[in-house]
């Protein structure tokens, strides 16, 4: 632990999917940084997003939620969380209150603390999200069990949705920061490059905009990305992008009718990504069919899965 007056170090936020991981990186960072979308496991690739105040900078690592590895791209995100639990200070076990008659998934926070936490050996606060959900006595008997069975650093409920006890939640990390001096400049937000976050806002907006199985089965590819505007004003910036589908019926819905589905998706992704990039953008998108791309693991590497 720290005594300095300062510190940085590299928190992780690990859950099941679901738990409010995006939505609580956000809000921290007061920033729309990796996608929230109500749909389980959206989140498919570490983001790194960063905290700073006066007393503290936290370099916060998302990672997907965790799940029984049912196929391939499953298994690389599982790889993701194991790798990224190495890099990481403390960790943050995100457990959402359910509402229902147990206080949250009793055997996934077992497995959580059991299989993947206590091995790993770092300092574990627990945070239990959604408390805007249930009473505050049941919040208090929620922490308690939570102590009494695995005996955290720290236990903490928080809203990430109604950003109750947020600051609180700062203050108990900052202990476990093991360095007296900040990594990053502060006007840093996310070491992640543009391209990233232009892909990230595409995928949201296909989680937005379509129903049914289509947005599981859709990958987003930046093939080109020509930064024209700042040599030339009077030239947007150039984003062309694959959507890569498995079938080509998903490519039809993708497309909609007379492409009317396809352009909806284009304009409302562009405006997010000028927004963004805080200058205006030409965006391309082509509708691409590879079966079954998610079982591959030469399509997995190259969109970026290990
Ligand atoms: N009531 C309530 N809902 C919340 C809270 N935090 C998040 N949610 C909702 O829970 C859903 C999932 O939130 P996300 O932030 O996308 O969850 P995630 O853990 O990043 O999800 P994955 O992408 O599956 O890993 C969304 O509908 C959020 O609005 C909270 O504090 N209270």
């Amino acid at each position: 632990m720290s005594s300095s007056p300062f510190s940085c170090g590299f928190a992780i936020i690990i859950g099941p999917p679901n738990a409010g991981k995006s939505t609580l990186l956000n809000e921290l960072l007061d920033y729309k940084l990796s996608i929230v979308t109500p749909k389980p496991q959206t989140t498919r690739k570490k983001i790194t997003g960063i905290y700073h105040n006066e007393k503290c900078q936290i370099i916060f690592l998302d990672t997907p939620g965790i799940m029984k590895p049912q196929q391939k791209l499953h298994e690389s995100m599982l790889g993701v969380i194991r790798d990224t639990l190495k890099d990481a200070d403390v960790v943050i076990a995100l457990l959402p209150f359910s509402g229902k008659k147990d206080f949250f998934d009793r055997p996934f926070a077992e497995e959580l603390f059991g299989n993947w936490l206590k091995p790993a050996g770092k300092p574990v606060i627990a945070v239990l999200n959604k408390c805007d959900l249930v009473s505050a006595e049941r919040q208090e008997e929620a922490e308690a069990f939570v102590r009494k069975s695995w005996n955290p650093a720290a236990v903490l409920s928080v809203s990430a949705l109604k950003a109750t006890n947020l600051p609180q939640l700062i203050e108990t990390i900052q202990p476990f920061l093991p360095l007296d001096y900040p990594l990053y400049p502060e006007d840093t937000l996310s070491t992640a490059p543009e391209r990233f976050f232009v892909s990230e806002i595409i995928r949201e907006k296909i989680f937005l905009l379509y129903g049914r199985e289509v947005p599981y089965s859709t990958e987003v590819v930046i093939d080109e990305f020509r930064e024209q505007y700042e040599n030339d004003p009077t030239r947007k910036d150039l984003i062309r992008c694959s959507v890569i589908v498995e079938r080509e019926t998903q490519k039809q819905i993708l497309i909609g009718s007379k492409g009317a589905a396809l352009k909806k998706l284009g304009q409302t992704a562009r405006k997010d990504i000028e927004e963004m990039l805080g200058r205006p953008v030409f965006l391309e998108l082509f509708i691409k069919v590879r079966p079954d791309w998610r079982k591959n693991q030469n399509f997995l590497k190259s969109y970026g899965y290990h």
